[in-house]
């Protein structure tokens, strides 16, 4: 029978059975609060945190389809003797895996495990793109997370009702608009939030992901992103956590991996997000034109009259070289 305090932690009945068989081997289960490849920072059932190293085994075991574990997993471990780290003897079943397709990459890789609920966080403002929103419910879609779309900056949106219908219509029912700044409709979110329940966000730059965390934190001006806990004595601990408690009790995972797997569904084409600019450069010159230094660009042509705002021709110098490089990492 597993405690009441795992199941806060977000424990699942499924594993039961392996729990009773590994108790009897002396090993515990804890929760995966960060992880790299040689330690893992665990979250046991009476809220200790330990360190517990990865074996060459469970490496040897990943060659073979076995799992390693990422933050979110449940595994069972052997606690060290006091003072001293611990060994992961196993990681257990998952019930989601939000994972990055890397391109070139044959094997997906996977970020947090165990989420029930990803945040897809939008800013009604320049950030809004529904089918930006459609690539991450995609994403989410064959995880084995529930979707919920947070429509923030509600309060800088004309037309609600229309920005509500479209996303609607992409077919995520749990559409939510709320204020981060303001602190208004986050109530919404109480479903999601309930205690042992695991998030995730995801989200573009700048559309308020770490001041909703902040706001569901209730703790003001901290920087999730990077936030670095003390222990009991005020000393900084050497590990991150990237599973955070939230006050209600609901686990936030917040890490480096998610923000990658958003840099993959921005915009990802030029096409998507200059449409003028290569409707402009259908009439210069070279069919290849770059639209920088060559001869004859109807495109820089456009800016010198001004038809084109030379902010916007800028950015789109910015992106393309972005993709480019992007291009070269593959
Ligand atoms: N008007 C308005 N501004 C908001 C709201 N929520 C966040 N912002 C502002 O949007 C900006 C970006 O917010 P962040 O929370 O840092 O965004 P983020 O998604 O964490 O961005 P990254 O850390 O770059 O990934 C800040 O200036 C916030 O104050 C909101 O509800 N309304
Ligand atoms: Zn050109």
């Amino acid at each position: 029978m597993s405690d009441r305090r795992l199941r806060e932690l977000g424990w699942y009945p499924e594993l039961e059975p392996m729990l009773a068989e590994g108790r009897k081997r002396g090993l515990q289960a804890a929760r995966v609060m960060a992880a790299s490849r040689t330690f893992s920072t665990l979250l046991a059932g009476d809220g200790r945190q330990l360190k517990s190293r990865i074996p060459g085994r469970l490496h040897h075991l990943a060659r073979r389809g076995g799992l390693l574990p990422v933050v979110g997993d449940w595994v069972l471990h052997r606690p060290g003797r006091p003072g001293r780290e611990g060994v992961v003897d196993a990681v257990l079943p998952r019930k989601s895996a939000i994972v990055r397709q890397a391109p070139g990459r044959a094997v997906p890789q996977v970020i947090c495990a165990n989420v029930d609920t990803v945040l897809i966080v939008t800013g009604l403002d320049q950030d809004y793109n529904p089918r930006r929103i459609e690539r991450y419910l995609a994403l989410v879609g064959g995880s084995g997370a529930e979707a919920v779309v947070v429509l923030n900056k509600m309060e800088l949106c004309r037309d609600l009702e229309r920005c509500l219908n479209e996303v609607r219509n992409l077919g995520c029912p749990a559409v939510l608009p709320v204020s981060a700044l303001r602190g208004e409709g986050l109530d919404a979110l109480a479903p999601w939030l309930r205690k042992g329940m695991t998030l995730a966000m995801l989200g573009s730059s700048g559309a308020g992901k770490s001041t909703l965390a902040n706001r569901l934190l209730g703790e003001e001006r901290q920087v999730v992103g990077r936030l670095s806990e003390r222990d009991g004595k005020g000393q900084h601990t050497t590990t991150q956590r990237e599973m955070l408690v939230l006050p209600g009790g609901a686990l936030l995972i917040d890490n480096p991996g998610m923000r990658e797997i958003q840099l993959l569904q921005e915009t990802t084409t030029l096409e998507e997000a200059f449409p003028d600019i290569v409707e402009l450069g259908r009439a210069c010159r070279f069919t290849d034109c770059r639209h920088h230094r060559e001869p004859d660009c109807q495109v820089k042509e456009a800016v010198a009259s001004g038809r084109l705002d030379e902010v916007r021709y800028q950015n789109f110098l910015k992106l393309q070289q972005e993709l480019e490089s992007r291009e070269k990492i593959r």
